[in-house]
């Protein structure tokens, strides 16, 4: 597969990744919100419940303590006086002998009328509920009602469950049930919806029930259909998605800048490589006993015509690319030329020159002795290598070996971090070892790596190393290093890596 289609896939990949995870997310505040709507109606109806539950307490209870013996007029006014503010209740009977024998809307009864069985007895108050889904009260003989009619002492009262219907709220379907042991009985709404929730005729998250604080057998069961509750949010529904899919697409676009920009810098160090776009930086080493600049660290850097790039991100690439011979003979002919035009700089100066570890595993270091630049040169050419699993082999120290006998200086790199096997220290032939500066900006803060200074100097001098600290800044780190015995230091104390021009004219003001 070509690279761009590759390139095109991961984008597409991941801008469907987060699309789907967008949707999810989506559909998890949807369903928090619809839980939310479903719980406020239910408990929306369970206050007109409660309310209607007080307005009969309100009504039926003065009226008994009337103890009225019979319907005159004087009954009737007060039963109609107290009908006067109600909002639920439309008609109060009164019940003589457990017959009623009149009412506010019919008044005197010329034949008085049995009452029925209720559905249910609220044993707590002593009040008997019936529902009736088609009741042709007496005022309206051609207009059937639903209702709900409660008996409390002499009295009942006939609820008009339209009051109930035309709430508030946006679920469409809804049952309000009083729950006697394990019977259910029905009051208001759609009946038997109660006893579908919790079965599977639903879809997840659209329906929820709630009973009453006052009396918990008092409950509503409500259902809000997801197309119902996406019709009433469409354009919520609707931004949320063109948001989601706005993620989806710039977390698309943005892989693909991304996999671009890692692509293009790839090509970029490639390209560099040839073109010239690295230069070599020189930092001072100094000995700290006598505060002399005894050498130099050669450090690389990279500007092309779209700007820098630091070490940290090309050094990887070069390694990654199989570019590390390349470039180090790049380093080696630019850093001795430049380096041994400098007149100032005497013989015996030592420059430090990083090489890749792989460099040694696949045994390209042994061309270094074929370099006449190096081989020639009038300076100590001192290899820094970084302490690394390829240095553990029998090749690579062999290795060592050639390049010691052609006269150059190996210097354990990065001591303390990453890899490391004492055992190497004996074995290596190495002149020197170099303290990484994790430990000496450590000092600061007298961590436990500045702790471990004084053993490493013990093994610097078991093995008859030199040793170098980098990574110094302050004086104090310096005084301290001094102190344990440290030969060399390097650091932004003495100099930042410099280029040749700008080393040339720092070397004017030191003495060697
Ligand atoms: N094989 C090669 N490796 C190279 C080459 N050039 C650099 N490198 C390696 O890249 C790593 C990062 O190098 P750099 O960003 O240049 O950092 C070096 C110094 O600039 C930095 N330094 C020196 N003094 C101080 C200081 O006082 N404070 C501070 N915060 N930083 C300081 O330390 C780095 C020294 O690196 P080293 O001694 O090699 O460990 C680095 O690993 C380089 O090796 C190259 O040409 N070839």
């Amino acid at each position: 597969m070509k690279k761009y289609q590759q390139k095109s896939i991961i984008a597409v990949i991941t801008g469907g990744v987060v699309f789907v995870a967008g949707c999810f997310v989506l559909l998890y505040f949807a369903a928090q919100q619809l839980t939310t709507q479903i719980n406020t109606d239910a408990k929306y109806i369970i206050d007109h419940l409660d309310s209607a539950a007080q307005e009969r307490r309100d009504i039926l209870t003065p009226l008994n303590k009337f103890a009225f013996k019979q319907c005159d007029e004087a009954t009737l006014l007060e039963m109609r006086r107290a009908l006067f503010d109600s909002k639920y209740a439309i008609d109060i009977g009164f019940f003589i002998n457990n017959q009623l024998v009149c009412t506010t809307g019919a008044g005197l009864l010329s034949n008085v009328i049995n009452d029925r069985e209720p559905d249910y007895i609220r044993k707590d108050e002593n009040v008997r509920v019936r529902y009736e889904p088609q009741l042709y009260l007496l005022l309206f003989t051609g207009r059937p009602m639903k209702v709900i009619i409660v008996r409390q002492g002499n009295f009942n009262l006939i609820m008009d469950l339209r009051a109930f219907d035309s709430a508030g709220i946006e679920s469409p379907s809804w049952e309000v049930i009083y729950k006697e042991d394990e019977k259910l009985h029905h009051l208001a709404g759609i009946e038997g919806l109660f006893s579908q929730v919790g079965t599977h005729s639903f879809l997840p998250y659209e329906t929820g029930f709630t009973c009453s604080n006052n009396n918990a057998n008092y409950c509503a069961a409500v259902h809000l259909p997801w197309s119902k509750f996406f019709s009433n949010n469409h354009l919520l529904l609707i931004i949320s998605l063109i948001l989601t899919c706005l993620a989806g697409v710039s977390s698309a676009l943005l892989v693909d800048a991304r996999i671009a920009a890692r692509r293009s810098t790839n090509q970029r160090i490639k390209k560099g490589l040839k073109k010239g776009s690295f230069y070599w930086t020189y930092q001072p080493i100094i000995c700290l006993q006598t505060g002399k600049l005894i050498g130099c660290e050669v450090l690389a850097r990279f500007e092309d015509k779209y700007g820098a790039l630091f070490p940290d991100e090309f050094i990887p690439v070069i390694r990654k690319k199989h570019l590390t011979w390349a470039f180090t003979e790049a380093m080696i002919a630019t850093t001795l030329k430049e380096l041994t035009s400098i007149e100032a700089l005497p013989k015996g100066f030592k420059v430090s020159l990083n090489i890749f570890p792989c460099d040694v595993e696949q045994g390209n270091v042994s061309l270094l002795p074929q370099i006449t630049e190096l081989t020639d040169s009038r300076f100590i050419i001192c290899l820094e290598i970084t302490e690394d699993e390829y240095l553990d082999t029998s090749m690579a120290h062999a290795h060592f070996r050639t390049l010691v006998e052609s006269g150059f200086n190996l210097s354990l790199d990065d001591f303390g971090t990453g890899y490391s096997n004492l055992r190497n220290l004996q074995n290596l032939s190495f002149h020197q070892l170099k303290i990484d500066r994790t430990f000496v900006q450590d000092i600061a803060t007298e961590g436990l790596k500045a702790s471990m200074i004084p053993n490493i100097m013990e093994l610097v001098h078991k093995f008859n190393y030199t040793c170098v600290a980098e990574g110094i800044e302050t004086s104090e780190q310096e005084a301290i290093l001094k102190t344990a015995g440290v030969h060399y230091g390097q650091g932004w104390k003495y100099g930042k890596p410099m280029t040749a021009a700008t080393f040339k004219t720092f070397l004017t003001k030191q003495n060697f």
